[in-house]
């Protein structure tokens, strides 16, 4: 396929029966071995990554600086309208890409979104098929990880204690549980109520003889509750300990079965925003509960969609057969011009309705897949979906696959500039402090302040009535170290030529984009925190994916700003998480 520069030529020949994007998959994916030399072969043994060439990824970094480099490739620069550089490949009509789009303090701000927020009902998640809705993951998981952290205070001074002492007594036992009082007390006071404590109590020192006994049995009977139809993770318990004397006291059965709120951040594997794709029937189902859609990220959708739209428009006045864009919604009318950000006025993540649980044992193909299937494929079991667990147990690495199960994990969980709006006067502030979120977003080092000027922004403007994009839903994909997207098509969409808006946050990501049978050999391109890629007109017939994450401190490219090491302290909690992770949002408009 003249693609020597990937590295497998050989990709089209399919002697073996594979498709070439599946060899390029398997060529990318991450492999893990383990090394004999650090231990016994097989267990306990330490796994060593295996190295892959990847001197044939599109680095757009690259190709941003090096104008040879971007021939090579076939890339090329076009005038945006929008003062950042967004490249078209030749190789690939219709695919628009913009490095660095979104600003080192949006980035945060959408990862804040995007854990704290979007997962929140009546926006579904992977896990409302097994749980049921869960409210307050995100906060719940952080009180969960401060106790954690907090017994493992208490454990390393115990261990101190005995080290001094020479044996354990009686007596440093309850001055241990003193400190674990006062470990609980703590995180009470930052906002946690009664409840919480008793969670909090049961995470200390467990299965210490030493532990807080008393607290452990009202814990118990706090019990898990729902409130107004959800779960509610914020004032939940028992599910979090795992114990089984716990279970004896609940009787709904989906909360035995609940793990830690820790534990499902961590299998958080996909939310939808506004219009819930509902994976059995492969659609839109508008009759399930939504809120509207965020209004900011419709707003940076429409201003990142430009240029596509742009171009569509031009096809459209000059072929008359091809789709014409659907107008605008009068709701969505709003000032031209303006390049601010749309993230002052927060969405309403209020729960409004009942979470729907109706496909809870079903797991359904939502995309057409690299196998070229269109049927619905109905799978045994949701939970097993197409997750591919190369290490830990069914139990632990069990995960669900959002439709089509074209999400993968195949291990544990390891440890320029850009559009997404300038706000006046040239400071980059991550927007208001709604209820739920932390303050980090108004916190903005000066570089980036000077660095994210409003001077960059100016000239991004919306395409007047008729031909802005029209945001309706979203998936919001969350990738652990070992995760992968298996190629797809997304077309159930409405009108197919309009752009996919896909947003890149966190760890550096290799996507994969062939052809419209997956016979065509793909290309592969990194892609950064806050690069942007638009697929539209004859890219969304594409197969596309995403084999490979890079979570090592080397390769994830992580901007300092969102780094554990450099992180604002109240950024820090999304920056462990952001630290071994990828977020996607990408967002379409349906009809
Ligand atoms: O994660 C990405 O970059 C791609 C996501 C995607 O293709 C999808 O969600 O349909
Ligand atoms: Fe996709």
């Amino acid at each position: 396929m003249g693609r020597g520069a990937m590295g497998y030529e050989q990709a089209s020949d399919n002697a073996d029966g594979r498709t070439a994007f599946r060899k390029a998959e398997k060529l990318y994916k991450l492999y893990t071995e383990r090394n004999p030399k650090s231990g016994e072969s097989g267990k306990g043994s330490r796994k060593t990554k295996q190295e892959v060439d990847l001197s044939g990824v599109i680095d757009l970094n690259r190709i941003q600086e090096d104008g040879a480099y971007a021939e090579e490739r076939g890339a090329q620069r076009l005038e945006s309208g929008c003062n950042r550089p967004t490249y078209i490949l030749h190789s690939h009509p219709g695919l628009y890409l913009v490095p660095g789009a979104i600003p080192v303090c949006k980035q945060q701000y959408w990862i804040q979104q995007a854990l704290e927020v979007f997962p929140e009902p009546p926006n579904r998640t992977n896990h409302n098929a097994e749980y049921g809705p869960v409210k307050g993951l995100w906060g719940l998981a952080q009180k969960e990880l401060k106790s954690q952290a907090d017994a493992n205070t208490v454990r390393s001074v115990k261990a101190q204690a005995e080290r001094v002492s020479g044996t354990a007594s009686n007596g440093g036992c309850s001055r241990l549980n003193r400190r674990a009082e006062n470990g609980v007390r703590s995180t009470e006071l930052e906002g946690t109520g009664s409840r919480s404590l008793t969670l909090e109590a049961e995470s200390l020192d467990p299965g210490s003889s030493c532990s807080a006994e008393p607290v452990h049995a009202s814990s118990r009977k706090a019990g898990a509750s729902f409130q107004n139809g959800h779960l509610d993770a914020a004032i939940e318990g028992p599910g979090t300990t795992g114990r089984a004397e716990s279970s004896s006291k609940i009787t709904d059965p989906m909360l035995k079965r609940r793990p830690s709120a820790a534990k499902l951040l961590r299998k958080l594997r996909w939310a939808t925003l506004g219009l819930q794709y509902d994976w059995s029937s492969r659609s839109y189902d508008e009759s399930l509960p939504h809120a509207p859609f965020p209004a900011d990220l419709a707003d940076l959708a429409a201003r990142l969609a430009a240029p596509a739209m742009r171009h569509l428009s031009v096809q459209s006045v000059s072929n008359p057969n091809f789709v014409q864009q659907p107008l605008r919604s009068p709701d969505l009318e709003r000032s031209e011009g303006e390049c601010q950000t749309g993230i002052e006025s927060g969405p309403d993540s209020e729960s409004t309705s009942e979470g729907d649980q109706k496909s809870a044992n079903e797991n359904v193909r939502g995309r057409k897949d690299a196998n070229g299937s269109e049927e619905r494929q109905k799978t045994e079991k949701r939970s097993e979906g197409g997750w591919k667990s190369e290490s830990g147990s069914v139990g632990e690495r069990k995960r669900e696959s959002r439709g089509n199960g074209d999400l993968e994990s195949e291990t544990g969980r390891e440890g320029g500039q850009q559009i997404g709006e300038g706000p006046p006067g040239g400071e980059c502030k991550a927007g208001r402090k709604s209820e739920n979120t932390s303050d980090w977003g108004r916190k903005s080092k000066k570089g980036l302040q000077e660095r994210e000027s409003e001077s960059q922004f100016a000239e991004c403007r919306k395409e007047g009535p008729g031909r802005e994009f029209r945001a309706e839903g979203a998936i919001v994909n969350y990738y652990g170290p070992a995760d992968a997207l298996s190629g797809h098509l997304d077309d159930v969409e409405e009108n197919m030529d309009l752009p996919i808006v896909s947003i890149s946050l966190g760890c550096k990501a290799l996507f994969l984009i062939g052809g419209e049978t997956r016979d065509v050999p793909p290309t592969g391109i990194f892609l950064r925190s806050g690069d942007v890629v638009l697929m539209a007109g004859p890219a969304r017939r594409c197969y596309h994916g995403v084999p490979r994450i890079f979570t090592d401190a080397l390769h994830s490219d992580l901007p300092p700003a969102i780094q554990r090491d450099s992180a604002d302290t109240d950024f820090r909690p999304f920056a462990d998480y952001i630290a071994s992770s990828r977020i996607n949002i990408n967002v379409r408009q349906v009809h």
